[in-house]
């Protein structure tokens, strides 16, 4: 789908699923369209050319089936500070429409999920920033959707509060949600998404599992042997392992190597070692998903 404001391309034919029980990632920097993307999923902003479904449902077709599916946690979401954080997701869930029966347990059930049962009796004024931002997690999870869209959940959260909503969103998604995240903090999205695409200028320029994403970069790791035994020999039997870039002797018994995907090459290493030589200690330099989008972006996540 693509989405044009006067002359911004702020979405240039961006395109993914994501089946239940998976998660898929988000990676852009800022103006890089992300906002504009999960705008168009959810129904607040219409897309110029192409479509949404929702487990088979068409967005535009059938808007009310489809936002029933989808449970969307914005940025921010006003909330009462006089209220507690039961009474609050209790008014989101009325806004739904609810049952008032059905409610009380779906209540008890999401705070339960986003860690917060034991303070759910207190005034939102007396929470933290972190947990606000889990009653907005629970909040959007009331209704029981198919589909979870995350945006930024853990910016200006506190380490507590970090670790409930990532716990929390990856036990849902093992009980079959499909998740939709974005994040800045490349380490998030390796733990919680199976996928992630790089979004850049609107465009979609790298999208795959983590290891796909990082073996874009070139996937020359350096990796750091430190041997015992005869290490002329050793070297030069390490030179000839299929993958091995460059090979330099850096001391006595140690060697350093450029190899490409050198962190999968180590038992292959190893091996050409034996029979003369033993490996003492490795040391594997890998590039990340930090790595990954500075290579294809020339930019950084954390500006
Ligand atoms: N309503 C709008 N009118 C005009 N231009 C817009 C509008 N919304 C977004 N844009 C432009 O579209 C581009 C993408 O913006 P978008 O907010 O989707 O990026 P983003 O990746 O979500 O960034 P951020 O993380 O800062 O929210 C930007 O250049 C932005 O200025």
């Amino acid at each position: 789908m693509s989405k044009r404001y006067g002359d911004v391309v702020a979405v240039d034919d961006v395109g993914f699923s994501v089946a239940p029980g998976q998660a898929y990632g988000l990676l852009g920097p800022n103006g890089a369209g992300k906002t504009t993307t999960i705008s168009m999923l959810v129904g607040l902003v219409r897309p110029d050319t192409g479509t949404v479904r929702v487990g088979g449902t068409d967005l535009a077709a059938d808007p009310i089936t489809a936002k029933a599916r989808i449970g969307y946690v914005p940025q921010e979401i006003a909330l009462y500070p006089e209220l507690t954080g039961r009474e609050n997701l209790r008014f989101f869930g009325r806004l739904y429409g609810l049952p008032r029966r059905e409610l009380t347990g779906r209540i008890a059930e999401v705070l339960g999920l986003v860690g917060l049962a034991d303070r759910a009796d207190a005034k939102l004024g007396t929470y933290s920033g972190g947990m606000k931002r889990r009653i907005n997690i629970g909040a959007a999870l009331l209704h029981r959707p198919e589909v979870l869209i995350l945006d930024e959940p853990t910016v200006g959260v506190d380490p507590h509060s970090r670790k409930a909503i990532l716990d929390g969103v990856e036990r849902l998604v093992a009980d079959g949600m499909a998740l939709l995240y974005t994040s800045h903090y490349m380490e998030e999205i390796e733990r919680v998404c199976d996928r992630a695409a790089i979004i850049d200028h609107g465009r979609i320029i790298a999208d795959g599992t983590h290891q796909e994403l990082i073996s874009l970069v070139g996937a020359a790791d350096t990796v750091e042997l430190v041997l015992d035994g005869e290490v002329d020999a050793a070297f030069a039997r390490l030179r000839a392992v299929e993958g091995v870039i460059e090979a330099v002797r850096t001391g006595p018994s140690s060697v350093r190597l450029i190899a490409e995907g050198g962190r999968y090459l180590l038992p292959a290493l190893i091996t050409a070692v034996e029979g003369g030589a033993t490996v003492t200690a490795t040391q594997v330099v890998e590039p990340d998903l930090e790595a990954t989008f500075l290579h294809l972006t020339g930019s950084s996540l954390r500006d």
